[in-house]
């Protein structure tokens, strides 16, 4: 089969690197960038408390603990990395992004048991099995628009593959990931693919669970894209109340452009033409028809 790839550096730069300012502006102090994790029984969360949570979520989902080391694949401006080592006392936190600003921000943290690299999953190699593995949101630049459901597939279950060679036996992966729901690629604005995330694809929930299979188990599943549409309304809050800031730092152009965004995302995730899925995946320590295709 042909080599394919996902999102180019480029592509991720032109997203990411708009101005960590900018983004200031409107996410949470942590800079968290994925949807959060809002209780019903608890109303009153702030979006911070939100994002605290659905990290420490995927932390004990992931089973990662004090004095392992755990790898962030897509690991942002570091809220995750931070929280794994001040909250969880977790030894050796590596996180991979394709973002410079973003891994220059998370070097300047300066902690010395946080490790950024600038550099996509497909070229990490580590040295030592990791005991836990977090990807939040990072899957839907693993594959390119346009590709077959095959190609997709493909390209997932080696994503998986490499995640299954870098984990200790046992080891599990918390992943989340936004899918296409009750729609299609056509159904969908290419706005956002064109506009906002050039050269990404949401996956089909199907070609996730199918990529990993004799891989890893599926022990849980949920689906909460009511909390995107949540997370995304905070956001859209926060811009607005900054919007002068905003097109100084970053142009009347790019804040219009964030707010379409913005507007539409929550559209598709109060309809479900999007889902935003939580995944807890166990290492089968030993598939019984190998790993490949
Ligand atoms: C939406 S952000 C999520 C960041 C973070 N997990 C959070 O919750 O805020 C997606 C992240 O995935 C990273 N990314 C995308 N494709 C990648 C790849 N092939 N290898 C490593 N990181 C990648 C981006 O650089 C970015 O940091």
């Amino acid at each position: 089969m042909t080599v394919l790839s996902g999102a180019s550096q480029e592509a991720i730069a032109f997203h990411y690197d708009v101005g960590n300012d900018f983004y200031q502006l409107w996410l949470d102090p942590t800079l968290t960038y994925t949807a959060a994790l809002w209780a019903p029984e608890a109303p009153g969360l702030t979006l911070a408390e939100a994002q605290a949570q659905k990290i420490d979520f995927h932390i004990r989902q992931a089973q990662a603990q004090g004095g392992q080391r755990v790898l962030d694949i897509g690991c942002g401006w570091g809220s995750a990395l931070l929280r794994l080592v001040k909250e969880h006392a977790v030894e050796h936190a590596v996180g991979l992004t394709l973002s410079p600003n973003q891994a220059t921000w998370v070097q300047a943290l300066g902690n010395p048991r946080i490790e950024v690299r600038l550099e996509p999953w497909e070229a990490h190699a580590p040295s030592e099995p990791y005991d836990a593995i977090l990807s939040i949101e990072a899957f839907e630049a693993f594959a390119r628009p346009g590709l077959s459901s095959r190609e997709k597939i493909h390209l997932y279950r080696t994503f998986f593959e490499h995640c299954h060679r870098w984990l200790r036996p046992g080891g599990w992966l918390s992943l989340q990931t936004i899918a296409y729901g009750n729609s299609t690629p056509e159904d969908l604005d290419a706005f956002i693919s064109q506009d906002i995330f050039p050269e990404s694809d949401f996956p089909r929930l199907a070609e996730v669970v199918e990529a990993t299979e004799r891989l890893f188990e599926v022990v849980r599943l949920q689906n909460d894209r009511e909390d995107y549409g949540r997370t995304l309304r905070a956001w859209l809050d926060n811009l607005k109340a900054n919007r002068q800031e905003a097109v100084r730092l970053a142009g009347e152009e790019t804040v219009v452009r964030y707010e379409r965004f913005l507007r539409l995302s929550i559209y598709t995730f109060t309809i479900g033409a999007c889902d935003l899925h939580r995944i807890a995946l166990r290492r089968i320590d030993q598939p019984r028809c190998g790993s490949g295709e």
